[in-house]
C-alpha cells in the first residue's frame, strides 16, 4: 500500500523575495525545462489552525499547545497572509477552502467568518464553493457546529478515528465514542450529505475481526464520506517510542493490508465507491478540495506550515513554485506582521517536477491519469510515448496491477493496494524521457544548462521512499 505523502527534498532553498522576470524565467525555462502548467486564474485554499488542546500519542502534524488566547492576533495574520497569497497568485477565482490543522474547531466561528469575508473581497468565491472545517469530536466543537455553519462553512470533517474508548485513551484523543456520535449526528443534521469522518486502522492491538466490527458500527451511523488512514508510527511520538519499548505492539504489514482490504470490500458492500487510496463516498459526496490536490490543480496555502502550489504571476513569475509557510506560529506571526506573509520556501517546480506530482498524485485516483489531465501538463510527450516501451511498465501490466489504455494511466483494483512499490518504475521512466528530451534540446540550443538554474529533479518534491505500506492522508502535509 502506498505511503503516498510528498515530502520535500532536500534541494536548494530559494531565497525569499528574489523573483524571475518574465523574460528572463522564460529563457530559463526552455533550457532548464521549468514548468508552465496550464494557465489558471483559480485556486483552492489551505488555512491551517495550529493550535490543539492536547498532544494525541501518534501526531507529528503542525500543532502546538496554546500558551495563551492570540486568537486575535491569528486572525489578523491569516487575513493579512490571504491577502497577501491572493494579490501574488493573481488568484480570481477560490474553487474551495479548507479549515485544517491542528483543531481548526477550537478557532472562533467569527474567524472563519472573517477569514472567508476576505477571499470573498480579494477573489470570487461562489456560493457552492466546498468549504470544509474539521473538527475534533469534543463537546467544546460540537457545541459550535451551527455557529460555523452561519460563518459559511458548508462540510465537516470529523476526526472520529475510533469507536472503541480504551483505544481513544491509547491514541491519546480528548474525546471518547459518545462525543464522537453525539458530534457526527449533530454534523449530519446541520449539513446532510456532507460530513466525512476520518478513522484509522492498524491501531495498538487491533484485530482484523474487531476492525471489521468497529467499522461496521461506523458505517451504520456515518454520513457520505469515510476517510480511512493507517496509522502510521511516526518518529519522535510518543506512540511511537511506546512500540520501540514494547509497551505497546501494533499489527503486522500482513495483518494490516488484510485490514485495508477488509475495508475496503465492507465500504462497497455497504455502497460507499473508493475514489482514492484512502477515501470512500456515496451519493457522489466526494472531496472537491483533496481533489484538487490529486489533479495537482493550484492551492493557496496560508497559516503556519500550510503548503501551497501557485505560479506567482503578480510578481512576474511563469512558473508554479512549491512553497510551504514557516512552521512555528509565533515565528509566523511576527513574519506576516513585518512582510505580509510568512513563506519560508519557495521551490520552483521543473517540468519534471511537475509531471512527477500529477504522476504521483493521479495515480491514487481510482481513475488514474487520464490522457486529456495529462496532456493539460505534457503536451508534448503523452503518457504512451513515455511508458509504453519500457519492460518494467509491461510487466506491471501483465500482471493485472497496472493499466495503460486508450482512458489513460491508472492502477487495478489490486494495484491500488502495491502503488508504492510500482512508483519507482514510473517515476524513472518518466525521468529518463524528459532528461532526454532537455539533453536534445541543449544540444540542439549549442549549450549547457543556465548554471543558475536547478538540474532536472533536482530542488523537486519527490514521493517518499517505497517502505512500508500506508494509506496516510495523499495530503501535503
Ligand atoms: C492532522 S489531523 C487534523 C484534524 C483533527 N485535529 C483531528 O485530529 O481529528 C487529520 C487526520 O490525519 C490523520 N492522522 C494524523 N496522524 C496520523 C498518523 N500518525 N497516522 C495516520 N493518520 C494520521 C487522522 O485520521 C486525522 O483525522
Ligand atoms: C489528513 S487530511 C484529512 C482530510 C479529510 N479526510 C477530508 O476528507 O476532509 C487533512 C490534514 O492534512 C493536512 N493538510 C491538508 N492540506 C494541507 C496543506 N495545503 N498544507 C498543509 N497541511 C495540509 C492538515 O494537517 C489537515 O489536517
Ligand atoms: S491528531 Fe489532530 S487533535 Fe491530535 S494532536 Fe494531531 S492535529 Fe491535534
Amino acid at each position: 500500500m502506498l505511503k503516498a505523502f510528498l515530502t520535500a527534498a532536500r534541494g536548494p532553498t530559494v531565497c525569499l523575495g528574489r523573483c524571475f522576470s518574465s523574460e528572463v524565467s522564460g529563457a530559463v525555462s526552455k533550457l532548464a525545462g521549468f514548468s508552465s502548467p496550464p494557465f489558471s486564474t483559480e485556486a483552492s485554499l489551505y488555512v491551517h489552525w495550529p493550535y490543539c488542546l492536547k498532544r494525541c500519542s501518534y501526531c507529528n502534524f503542525n500543532k502546538y499547545i496554546p500558551r495563551s488566547d492570540n486568537q486575535d492576533v491569528m486572525l489578523e495574520c491569516l487575513q493579512r497572509e490571504t491577502e497577501t497569497l491572493l494579490k501574488l497568485s493573481q488568484v480570481s477565482r477560490i474553487t474551495s477552502v479548507f479549515f485544517g490543522g491542528g483543531t481548526p474547531s477550537l478557532a472562533h466561528p467569527a474567524a472563519i467568518a472573517a477569514v472567508l469575508e476576505t477571499v470573498a473581497r480579494h477573489a470570487g468565491l461562489s456560493e457552492e464553493a466546498e468549504v470544509t472545517l474539521e473538527v475534533n469530536p469534543t463537546p467544546i466543537g460540537s457545541s459550535k457546529l451551527e455557529n460555523f455553519l452561519h460563518a459559511g462553512v458548508n462540510r465537516f470533517s470529523i476526526g472520529v478515528q475510533s469507536l472503541r474508548d480504551d483505544d481513544l485513551k491509547v491514541l491519546g484523543r480528548d474525546h471518547n465514542t459518545q462525543h464522537a456520535l453525539q458530534t457526527v449526528a449533530e454534523a449530519r443534521r446541520l449539513c446532510p450529505g456532507r460530513v466525512s469522518v476520518d478513522v484509522m486502522f492498524g491501531r495498538p492491538g487491533q484485530s482484523v475481526a474487531s476492525w471489521e466490527l468497529e467499522l461496521d458500527e461506523l458505517l451504520s451511523v456515518c454520513d457520505d464520506h469515510v476517510s480511512l488512514y493507517q496509522l502510521t508510527l511516526e518518529r519522535g511520538t510518543q506512540l511511537f517510542s511506546q512500540v520501540q519499548k514494547g509497551q505497546l505492539s501494533v499489527p503486522s504489514d500482513d495483518i494490516t493490508a488484510v485490514m485495508y482490504e477488509s475495508a475496503r470490500r465492507i465500504l462497497q458492500n455497504r455502497g460507499y465507491l473508493q475514489y482514492e487510496v484512502s477515501n470512500f463516498a456515496r451519493n457522489g459526496a466526494i472531496s472537491q478540495h483533496n481533489m484538487s490536490y490529486w489533479k495537482a490543480s493550484q492551492y493557496l496555502g496560508v497559516g503556519p506550515g500550510a503548503h501551497g502550489r501557485f505560479v506567482p504571476h503578480g510578481e512576474g513569475g511563469v512558473c508554479r513554485e512549491a512553497r510551504t509557510q514557516t512552521l512555528e506560529p509565533d515565528v509566523w506571526v511576527r513574519e506576516v506582521q513585518q512582510r505580509g506573509h510568512g513563506t519560508r520556501r519557495r521551490i520552483p517546480l521543473t517540468h519534471l517536477g511537475l509531471l512527477e506530482e500529477v504522476l504521483v498524485m493521479g495515480l491514487r485516483l481510482i481513475d488514474g491519469i487520464t490522457h486529456q489531465h495529462w496532456q493539460l501538463f505534457s503536451p508534448r510527450a503523452d503518457l504512451h510515448q513515455i511508458l509504453s516501451s519500457s519492460s518494467e511498465v509491461q510487466d506491471l501490466q501483465q500482471t493485472g496491477l497496472l493499466i495503460l489504455d486508450d482512458r489513460g494511466l491508472r492502477c487495478s483494483w489490486q494495484g491500488l493496494a502495491l502503488m508504492d512499490s510500482m512508483l519507482p518504475t514510473l517515476l524513472l521512466e518518466l525521468e529518463a524521457h524528459i532528461t532526454q528530451g532537455l539533453q536534445q534540446q541543449a544540444r540542439v540550443s549549442g549549450g549547457p544548462h543556465h548554471p543558475g538554474a536547478p538540474a532536472a529533479g533536482q530542488g523537486v518534491w519527490r514521493p517518499t521512499s517505497p517502505r512500508g505500506s500506508s494509506s496516510r492522508p495523499g495530503c501535503p502535509a
